[in-house]
């Protein structure tokens, strides 16, 4: 059995949060919702609360999971370095996007995640997951990136989401298919339905090995589905199998140009980790980029994110496009030292499932809460009143005494 139930919450689900904070006491996780303090405790209870398939396919990451490692602990090398006698009773975090194309309250966004369904089974057909990260992403007025692989419609995400939130921003992230009139229809749909960017994702030309969940056996269980690229799984064929079939892996530049013609809106490439593929995007009319390894998923031993950032900065920080950056990024801190780097938002996805698992969209809400809450504190101790005003100078690479 993959999913725990597909119904709305009653007493049994109840009862099985209750058993699930337990659980998690017995591993050492606080078992009191208000003691949830920071991303690592969700995690540990979101663990007690998945099956074992789906939790390892949500954490863990290619081969050795060298750079999973690295991704997290590089963070750790760098410093910060504060400034003291600053007026910090008022902190500005509000980050524009995309040339003013969007505002959010504070640089986090959510990251492009598959298969939500199974953290959050729950809404009408099971198709509750992503509304319920899309809701939470929009009263805490930030973004969301909706995968092409969810488990919810990219209709059905935004249209519900959008009756409350009439400003809600969402950008739809793309896997350029085989079926190239498929391709053309899911951007075309993207931005009829109002979805205000297309992120094309770029490090995936085959899916990453990850043995944990091939231990596991891990398949998209079967009353959820992949309704954006249309297909419903198959007995015994893995999402790694419909990944093979669907996912064109000849996708080259001359097809960011091609996406470009096909639409008005702007094309963000995710997956650039080196200046040269940075400055190549700028040539072909990217409005932004996302700094990224994919979560350490897809090719082990690359650089950890936050290591390859301040080249690609340097490469492309003059040429009008946004630079974001995801990968590891667990605490305020995280986001400070991003930020300061150069980027100008961060994205999240690991933390946000934890919260969805945990508790809905309740649970996501309080993940990004967290994090704005200690980015914002970050900020106060580190003498920053306004974003704006990061740059490398609050920073020190760790051991080597020099600024960066
Ligand atoms: C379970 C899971 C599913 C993901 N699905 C997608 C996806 O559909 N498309 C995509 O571009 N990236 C996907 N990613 C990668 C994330 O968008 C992001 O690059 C990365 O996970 C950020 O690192 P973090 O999990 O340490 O925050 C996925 C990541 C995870 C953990
Ligand atoms: C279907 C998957 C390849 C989606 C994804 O990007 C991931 O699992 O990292």
């Amino acid at each position: 059995m993959e999913n725990r139930s597909d119904k709305k919450d009653t007493s049994s689900d109840k009862r099985e949060l209750h058993q699930a904070r337990q659980g998690a006491s017995n591993l050492g996780a606080p078992h009191l919702p208000e003691m949830l303090l920071n991303i690592e405790d969700y995690h540990k209870v979101a663990k007690t609360k998945l099956t074992k398939p789906a939790y390892h396919y949500y954490a863990n990451g290619a081969d050795d999971q060298v750079t999973l490692k690295d991704n997290t602990e590089s963070f750790k090398d760098i410093r910060l370095r504060p400034r003291v006698l600053v007026d910090v009773s008022n902190i500005n975090t509000k980050t524009n996007l995309l040339s003013g194309r969007h505002t959010i309250d504070f640089p986090i966004m959510i990251a492009p995640c598959a298969m939500q369904g199974m953290a959050w089974p729950h809404g009408n057909d099971n198709r509750g997951a992503e509304r319920a990260t899309a809701r939470a992403a929009a009263s805490m007025n930030t973004l969301m990136v909706v995968s092409s692989f969810s488990t919810t419609s990219m209709q059905e995400v935004i249209q519900p989401v959008r009756k409350d939130h009439p400003n809600a921003a969402l950008w739809y992230q793309l896997y350029v298919v085989k079926d190239r009139k498929l391709t053309e229809d899911m951007v075309k749909k993207a931005e009829k339905c109002g979805y205000g960017a297309i992120v094309v994702t770029v490090d995936a030309s085959g899916i990453g090995n990850r043995e944990p969940e091939i231990r596991e056996h891990f398949k998209l269980p079967q009353n959820l589905s992949l309704p954006n690229l249309i297909v419903k799984t198959k007995d015994g064929e893995t999402h790694s199998d419909v990944f093979s079939s669907v996912i064109d892996p000849s996708l080259n530049w001359k097809d960011v140009d091609w996406l470009r013609s096909v639409t008005h809106l702007p094309i963000i490439v995710k997956g650039i980790l080196s200046s040269e593929d940075a400055v190549l995007a700028v040539k072909h009319g990217c409005a932004a980029i996302i700094v990224s390894n994919h979560g350490a998923r897809q090719l082990d031993m690359v650089q950890s994110t936050i290591d390859a950032l301040p080249s690609i900065v340097d490469a492309v920080k003059d040429c009008g496009v946004d630079i974001y950056v995801d990968g590891g990024i667990r605490r305020g801190t995280d986001v400070l030292k991003c930020i300061c780097m150069g980027a100008k938002a961060v994205l999240v996805a690991r933390p946000i499932l934890w919260g969805l698992t945990v508790d809905g969209e309740e649970g996501v809400k309080k993940v990004l809460g967290l994090l704005k809450k200690e980015f914002e504190k970050a900020m106060m101790l580190c003498g920053i009143q306004d974003v704006k005003d990061c740059n490398r100078d609050y920073l020190l690479r760790y051991n080597k005494y020099s600024k960066l």
